[in-house]
């Protein structure tokens, strides 16, 4: 027998090796070692095959190095799961591994380094050594300062420990290792009583347990309006299934932006639980990874990637918010998070459950399709109230402020009526929230009397001007798509003008204004601070746990924020939310805007109003006709979408057509233009697939590459993978694709 081994190679293709005479076939699922060229790698056994079945000629094939793995740590269904991802969105079996495996795992890390602990034998003392062992001796003493009990191998290695020495230590008997166990973990039990459901909530949480009762796999759509209380549904169909003795996987968006998420279920549960997310060290990930596999974990909240986990007996998967774009993953394997849990909960044969208020258009269409059962939730928890939303036309609006006392003028960008709404509500000791979502200070550097602006030199795009305050102080051009940053010229570089004007709004110089008019002890009588939420004020660590709690306390303020204010945050004091200009994104090109354009706007029109008092939502914009913004301020989300749907399927688009998007990136337009011309030229035959393009990508120069797409959709999804399954590997042999990067994005979130 051989053994097909996957490999973290770009190649779509499984390797066959030999067995040395004498050792054990490797387990399907275990970790070996082979030659490969002249290098080693780590690969996963996926296969036994015949000798006589391998394409290879038998005095070719090579023989592994050695088996790392004495058990499979790859599951049958996690095997399953890497092959489906592989066949699924066209990518070779051993990445897949490469981005579903922890890099300790990758790198053949016994799983047991997190376990193996080493201590002093007992009676052993600095007289067993040898007065010239000075090294030894040093090891040693190291170790004798955890005592008793010693350290784990990995506490010891990172402590500068070398394992050559803990061997050495071994083989003259002065030191030990032993396996800590852990402890199987007791049941999950109620650490506080379940709130009393509203109807809604209860029929949802009723239906869902049924799946869960009958044992098999059921999508839900929980489409629940903003502040209905779905985590409490979650909450509650948790229960019996972790009193089971299951697992619950929790998908949200982004950890970090969300603390209060940790809380709301550990509050609720005594369990093991564990947290999954990019800001984990290596050995963090690997631990958690184990804790998945070997069921120590029992509630498990993480980012995308842990869909990719492998779980010793899951009984439900959550995903939170699940409208929210960080569920694709946008490079190597564009794997969308919340299509892979539906297809776990298949293998699984468990109920899968896709929270939110803003239901993607595909998860609509699959309620239609009666592929997903949707629950509905219409009305808010607890006493608060929906907040009514309401159009502020800006056209012929002036947005100057000027202040009585010292006649100074600022641009807010924020007509009266908005002003005199924010004062009121702070007067009434309420806080305010203002979306733009723009950082930065302005997103245009003017010369005015030339017309010049201060462009990236690599990207299609201009440079925000950005101002710090504070004892960091500083002015200057950044780019936000390659992080390019300059100096504020003096003078225009075209005409030397120095009439240098930074036009348009950020949050920063939002900030600044509104701190003027509200929160200068010099000018106005009360004051209120502005406080802005954005990636630059919440990069450092705690900075956002900090913003977080001066928020929760209640107090009266303005909140400047980004999108990050719009991810299920519970800020019960919020009864005001502005959005000026929140409205641009309908007019963009990509035929996926308009609905990620009010996802967004009545999820942050969705925080006002929370608490107990009522909630109102205020739109300022300068298309006060569109029709699309009419519609989804006068008849919700739900109807807006299912207008955006007879559009879709009367334009052929997804989800009425499936999509593939090829991108194409080099380092001129020209050759990646060539390079999807051919990879057209060599579509099979017949291939019944609508071509879209070549074209230039949206931002075609980024980072000094340029970029051209094409979009292939297809009325049969079965037939869109048969064509791409020849056709893509046959693309990326091109002789034309030669030192470009092509991708390949199956259900592409955009164009
Ligand atoms: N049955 C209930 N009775 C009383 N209060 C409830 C009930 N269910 C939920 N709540 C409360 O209502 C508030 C909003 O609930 P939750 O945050 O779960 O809403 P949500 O649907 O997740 O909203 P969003 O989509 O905006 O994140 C919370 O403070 C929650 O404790
Ligand atoms: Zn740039």
């Amino acid at each position: 027998m051989l053994v097909q081994v996957a490999l973290p190679v770009p190649l779509y293709r499984v390797f066959d090796y030999r067995i040395d005479a004498g050792n054990t076939l490797p387990q399907i699922g275990c970790r070996v070692q082979v030659p490969f060229g002249r290098q080693t790698l780590i690969g996963i056994v996926v296969a036994h095959v015949p000798l006589a079945d391998s394409s290879i000629p038998p005095e070719k094939l090579k023989t592994i190095k050695q088996a790392v793995d004495h058990d499979p740590i790859i599951d049958p269904k996690l095997l399953s799961l890497a092959q489906w991802l592989a066949r699924y969105y066209h990518y070779p079996l051993g990445d897949v591994f490469a981005v579903m495996l922890p890099t300790l795992i990758r790198q053949g890390k016994p799983l047991d380094l997190l376990i193996t602990h080493w201590r002093i034998k007992p009676n052993v003392t600095d007289d067993d050594f040898h007065p010239s062992a000075h090294k030894q001796k040093q090891q040693f003493d190291m170790l004798k300062l955890h005592g008793k009990r010693g350290a784990s191998e990995e506490v010891l290695l990172m402590e500068g420990m070398e394992r050559p020495f803990l061997q050495r230590l071994e083989e003259k008997g002065l030191i030990e290792h032993y396996i800590e166990e852990k402890a199987p973990p007791a049941q999950v039990s109620l650490a506080r009583m379940p709130l009393d459901l509203h109807h809604e909530q209860q029929v949802a949480v009723t239906r869902i347990l049924k799946a869960h009762q009958d044992k098999c796999y059921t999508g839900f759509l929980l489409n629940g309006i903003t502040g209905s209380g779905k985590t409490e549904v979650y909450l509650q169909v948790m229960q019996p299934i972790l009193e089971a003795g299951k697992q619950v996987l929790i998908l949200v968006p982004e950890i970090g932006l969300t603390p209060q998420t940790r809380a709301r279920f550990a509050s609720r549960f005594a369990g093991n639980m564990v947290m999954l997310h990019s800001g984990m060290s290596n050995t963090h990930r690997m631990q958690g990874w184990q804790d998945c596999r070997t069921g120590h974990a029992q509630i498990i909240i993480g980012t995308r990637s842990s869909i990719l986990y492998p779980f010793a007996d899951l009984g439900l998967i959550i995903v939170d918010e699940a409208h929210d774009a960080s569920y694709k993953q946008q490079d190597t394997l564009r794997y969308q998070a919340a299509d892979v849990a539906l297809y776990r909960g298949v293998q699984h044969q468990i109920p899968v459950i896709l929270g939110t208020a803003t239901p993607t258009l595909e998860h609509l269409h699959l309620v239609d399709e009666g592929k997903l059962v949707e629950c509905t939730l219409l009305t808010r928890a607890g006493r608060a109230k929906p907040a009514p939303m309401q159009l502020i036309d800006a056209r012929l609006e002036s947005t100057h402020y000027q202040n009585s006392q010292d006649g100074t003028r600022y641009d807010t960008g924020l007509t009266d009526k908005l002003l005199t709404a924010i004062r009121q509500t702070l007067e009434a000791g309420e806080q305010v929230l203002i979306f733009l979502n723009r950082r930065g200070y302005a997103p245009i550097l003017l010369c005015g009397a030339c017309g010049w602006q201060a462009d990236c030199p690599r990207c299609d795009a201009h440079l925000t001007v950005h101002h710090t305050q504070g004892a960091e102080r500083s002015s200057y051009l950044k780019c936000h798509h390659c992080d390019w940053q300059a100096y504020i010229p003096a003078a225009c570089p075209d005409c030397g003008s120095q009439n240098l004007d930074a036009r348009g709004m950020g949050t920063t110089r939002l900030s600044d204004n509104l701190h003027a008019i509200f929160g200068n002890p010099q000018t106005s009588k009360q004051t209120y601070p502005i406080i802005q939420i954005d990636r630059d004020t919440t990069r450092r660590k705690d900075s956002w746990e900090k913003i977080y709690q001066q928020i929760s306390q209640g107090k009266p303020a303005i909140l400047v924020g980004t999108q990050m204010v719009a991810k299920g945050h519970h800020f019960p004091s919020v009864t005001l939310v502005c959005l000026p200009n929140a409205d641009r994104g309908f007019l963009s090109a990509d035929f996926r805007s308009p609905e990620h354009t009010a996802q967004l706007m009545i999820q942050v029109a969705g925080r006002a109003g929370r608490g107990d008092k009522a909630g109102r939502v205020l739109i300022q914009t300068l298309q006060p006709e569109n029709p699309l913004l009419l519609k989804l301020v006068k008849d919700g989300y739900l109807s807006f979408a299912r207008q955006l749907l007879a559009e879709r399927k009367l334009m052929g688009l997804p989800p009425y057509r499936h999509a593939a998007l090829v991108r194409c990136e080099g380092k001129a337009l020209s050759q990646t233009t060539q390079a999807l011309r051919a990879a057209i030229a060599i579509l099979p035959a017949k291939h019944q697939l609508a071509v879209l393009g070549p074209i230039d990508a949206p931002m075609t120069k980024k980072n000094s590459r340029y970029h051209s797409q094409l979009l292939l959709l297809a009325k049969d999804r079965a037939h869109l993978h048969q064509c791409l399954s020849h056709w893509w590997p046959q693309v990326l042999g091109l002789s034309e694709s030669k030192y470009l990067r092509l991708s390949l994005d199956v259900d592409p979130a955009g164009w």
